[in-house]
């Protein structure tokens, strides 16, 4: 399948990572982006040993348009100045990359199991303009059906779960829509693992809201060009990589003060794509615990979880590793987006991912402290 409106290089082309295992090759590429900055409003806010978030929709007009700007970096530029080399080079020495470590992450492995989390856009596809032409390749399909003969694979996506199905059509994988709002596991005769059957989907109140909120956004967004309005069941994403520059701050504007009537829904970003969904206390990071736990590793200190996104939406899920498992393994393709660089987490984080699979206790546990 060839995709005429690829915005991003290929991942194919970056496909020289040698990755041990069951794990093939073509599901990775080597990429070091540049910084994302936070989003406005205050995304995240760090305070010792917890994380809270503040409400995503505040925040003034300029700062969400500055982060719109930098919100989806290519993956592979073919050519890079020499500051450019110079600051990724910096990079790669403060914030080892999980790509390079395999050895150490097959080794942290050993006599545990491990479970694949997959994010769908820009991880198993490209990223193009039109949404609805996102596909996978075969060779990204067939790469996916061997991982999950080994090991219990989840997609977890942004997308409505049916609109992500369609594209990956792998049956015997866990499926989480709506960015973790909509899980379905396996049929029965399709699994091989406990509650294969499973159905969860914890916003299901908002149902009527986002249908209605998909409207109003429609219709108020109709005048701008290049804006696209998606439905993706539980959240809905308003496009904005084909829109002018110049006409961001009136679309955020629009989409935000659609919002001032609907107090139960927050606004956050992802890669050129605003996304609206409801304030419950449910991301990606959840799903993945719920998944966890229905594949009956709940607190277990016998599962490898391996989480593989290239979004700020996915570093919901890389929060839960660092709290919930001592072994952990952390792909991020936008690589230091991990946290807002100005909160000086991603150095830590990096830290200790490396003496956790170098197996430092002593140094991860120092990184991890004053992570907080
Ligand atoms: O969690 P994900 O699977 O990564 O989904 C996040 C959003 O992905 C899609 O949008 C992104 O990919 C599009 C196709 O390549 C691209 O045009 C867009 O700019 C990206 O943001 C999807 O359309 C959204 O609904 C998801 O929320």
């Amino acid at each position: 399948m060839t995709n005429q409106n690829v915005v991003v290089p290929d991942a194919k082309k970056g496909i020289d990572i040698t990755i041990a295992m069951a794990l093939p090759k073509s599901l990775f590429s080597p990429v070091v982006p540049k910084p994302l900055p936070a989003a406005p409003g205050g995304y995240f806010t760090i305070t010792r040993k917890r994380f809270s978030k503040k409400t995503e929709t505040g925040g003034k007009i300029s700062s969400w348009v500055d982060s719109m700007r930098d919100s989806s970096p290519t993956r592979v530029k073919s050519t890079t100045s020499l500051s450019e080399t110079e600051e990724k080079n910096s990079w790669i020495v403060n914030h080892p990359s999980a790509l390079n470590m395999f050895e150490q992450i097959v080794k942290g492995s050993k006599g545990k199991q491990i479970v694949m989390f997959l994010d769908y856009d820009g991880t198993l596809s490209p990223i193009v303009e039109d949404p609805d032409r996102a596909f996978m390749t075969n060779e990204m399909r067939e790469a996916v059906r061997d991982v999950a003969t080994y090991f219990p694979t989840a997609i977890v996506s942004g997308r409505c779960r049916n609109k992500v199905y369609s594209f990956v059509r792998l049956a015997g994988l866990y499926y989480a829509g709506s960015h973790g709002m909509d899980i379905k596991g396996p049929s029965k005769n399709n699994c091989k693992y406990k509650k294969g059957g499973v159905l969860f989907q914890p916003a299901s109140e908002f149902l009527p809201m986002i249908d209605e909120v998909y409207n109003v956004l429609l219709e108020r967004t109709k005048s701008i060009p290049g804006a696209k309005v998606e439905n993706n069941k539980f959240c809905v994403s308003v496009h904005f990589r084909c829109v002018e520059e110049k006409m961001w701050a009136i679309l955020v504007e629009q989409v935000r003060s659609v919002l001032n009537d609907y107090p139960k829904l927050r606004l956050t970003q992802g890669r050129k794509v605003l996304e609206i969904r409801p304030t419950i206390k449910w991301d990606k990071g959840k799903a993945l615990e719920f998944l966890l736990e229905s594949l009956g590793y709940a607190n277990s200190t016998d599962v490898f979880p391996v989480y593989i996104g290239d979004d700020r939406t996915d570093e919901d899920a890389f929060k839960v590793y660092i709290i919930l498992y001592s072994s952990i393994v952390f792909v991020s393709l936008t690589n230091n987006s991990i946290l807002s660089p100005n909160l000086n987490y991603s150095e830590q984080f990096g830290t200790y991912v490396n003496a956790k699979l170098t197996g430092s206790k002593k140094q991860g546990a120092r990184a991890w402290d004053s992570c907080f």
